[in-house]
């Protein structure tokens, strides 16, 4: 392997001294240098996200939650790092600091998303949702195909498409002003990346584009990025790969996708489907990784099909929909709960989420019939014994007039009464 490691670096090496992006780079002072007139100003530290001091504590890692931000080591030269013939920096004895993510709340409360239909903007995609996210916790958005979950997720981050409409209200720490540039990051299903570059010059080049600043500091927030998202092993590996080698697969691909948006140091990080297409032990590797990131204070908000028994565990909060409507909102064990209160108690042995979807998804009905006879046969397919328009009703009457929803209310006005921090407008 290390074999056709080092093969792969050699077959790179001529053309990346020569004709690879990375060196076609312009220097590090680009940004001061452009023609007179070109731009007014150059482009200045005020435009990245910054941290307060009080958001860093030092510390050498002990492999603990938090993102590991490597010190500046002396300044390596840009062709060097571009090429990847620098040791990756696990290998580099560094000393570490562990840096906490400023998260932001979101609430939102009667949200509500129309699409242009037959007659104007009369269908309702979202109806009437409310709930809430906090710094440091994983929010999934989860339901069945064309429930609405990406819609709502677009909507809490302000990036729904022109044929839609939004009613109600998102707060974000407080207050109804837009989310600045910089301030969260949205990861959409399909991203591209760029498959003849390496992850770490994938990252960079990210944070080329959009953060500017020295070099050092760039290079130190793309180190970040790989750390939080678990990329060290595959930090020099071309994405695409190439005839020695194969490229990424699915999970690693995904998170790189979601360390480019890490780069930015995003106080809300959404995520559309962050288990697309993965398998089991990928799905449980991202999970895992995304839990670490949240614990270290970033406010995470995702949309999610269905998962395992593990992958559920991790949740924080979970915002449950159906053609919609909100049926649940509130911690993933009170779900538990209230499928119990409304007569759909989940089967031992079955998944929580398989449970909750196998209850909410009306396509299970067609399944039941076709499957009638065989099931005669092989006992009960199904864990829900009725209709299942039926049981979405029950199960959203059971909710609204539930301590849970109480409960969702008087968080939305506490998160909303009060003005917290506001979030870093630099990256305006
Ligand atoms: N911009 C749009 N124009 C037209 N229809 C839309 C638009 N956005 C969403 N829809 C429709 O709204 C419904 C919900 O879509 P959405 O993508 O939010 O659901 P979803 O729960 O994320 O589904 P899936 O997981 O299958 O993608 C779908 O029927 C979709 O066709």
């Amino acid at each position: 392997m290390d074999e056709i490691q080092s093969q792969s670096d050699h077959y790179r090496s001529p053309s990346s001294s020569v004709s690879s992006p990375a060196n076609r780079l312009p220097s590090s002072n680009f940004f001061y240098s452009r023609k007179p007139g070109a731009l007014r100003q150059p482009i200045s530290f005020e435009d990245s996200p910054v941290w307060d001091e009080t958001d860093i504590e030092v510390k050498v890692d002990e492999g603990g939650d938090s993102i590991n931000a490597a010190t500046t080591p002396p300044s390596p030269s840009l062709s060097k790092i571009n090429s990847g013939s620098l040791p990756s920096p696990s290998l580099i004895e560094r000393e570490v600091v562990t840096r906490k993510i400023a998260g932001a709340s979101i609430a939102w409360k009667d949200l509500t998303v129309t699409i242009k239909g037959k007659r104007k903007y009369s269908d309702k995609v979202v109806k009437s949702s409310h709930g809430y996210a906090l710094p440091g916790t994983m929010t999934v958005i989860m339901g069945p195909a064309k429930s609405g979950k990406s819609t709502l997720l677009r909507a809490l981050a302000g990036r729904l498409p022109d044929s839609t409409r939004m009613y109600g209200e998102v707060f974000v720490n407080g207050t109804r002003r837009h989310m600045p540039y910089g301030s969260y990051g949205y990861v959409d299903r399909e991203t591209t990346l760029i498959g003849s570059l390496s992850v770490r010059e994938f990252l960079y080049y990210s944070a080329l584009l959009q953060l500017p600043g020295f070099f050092c500091q760039r290079r130190s927030v793309v180190e970040d990025a790989i750390d939080a998202m678990s990329l060290g092993d595959y930090a020099n590996k071309l994405i695409g790969g190439n005839c020695y080698m194969r490229g990424l697969r699915s999970g690693e691909r995904r998170r790189v996708s979601i360390a480019r948006e890490l780069v930015m140091r995003p106080h809300i990080l959404f995520i559309d489907e962050p288990l697309y297409h993965l398998d089991s032990v990928s799905a449980l590797l991202m999970m895992v990784t995304l839990k670490k990131l949240a614990t270290s204070g970033c406010t995470l908000i995702f949309t999610i099909c269905q998962s395992s028994t593990e992958v559920f565990g991790l949740f924080d909060r979970i915002c449950l929909l159906s053609n919609g409507k909100t049926l649940f909102f509130g911690e993933t064990l009170a779900c538990l709960q209230h499928f119990s209160n409304a007569g759909f108690p989940c089967p031992i042995m079955q998944s929580p989420s398989d449970h909750f979807l196998r209850a909410i998804n009306t396509e299970f009905d067609r399944i039941i019939v076709m499957c009638k006879s065989w099931q005669d046969n092989h006992g009960d397919l199904s864990s829900v014994s009725m209709d299942t328009a039926i049981a979405i009703r029950t199960i959203e009457t059971t909710y609204r007039s539930s301590a849970d929803a109480a409960a969702v209310e008087s968080m939305i006005v506490k998160l909303t009464e009060k003005v917290h921090l506001s979030l870093k407008r630099e990256g305006m």
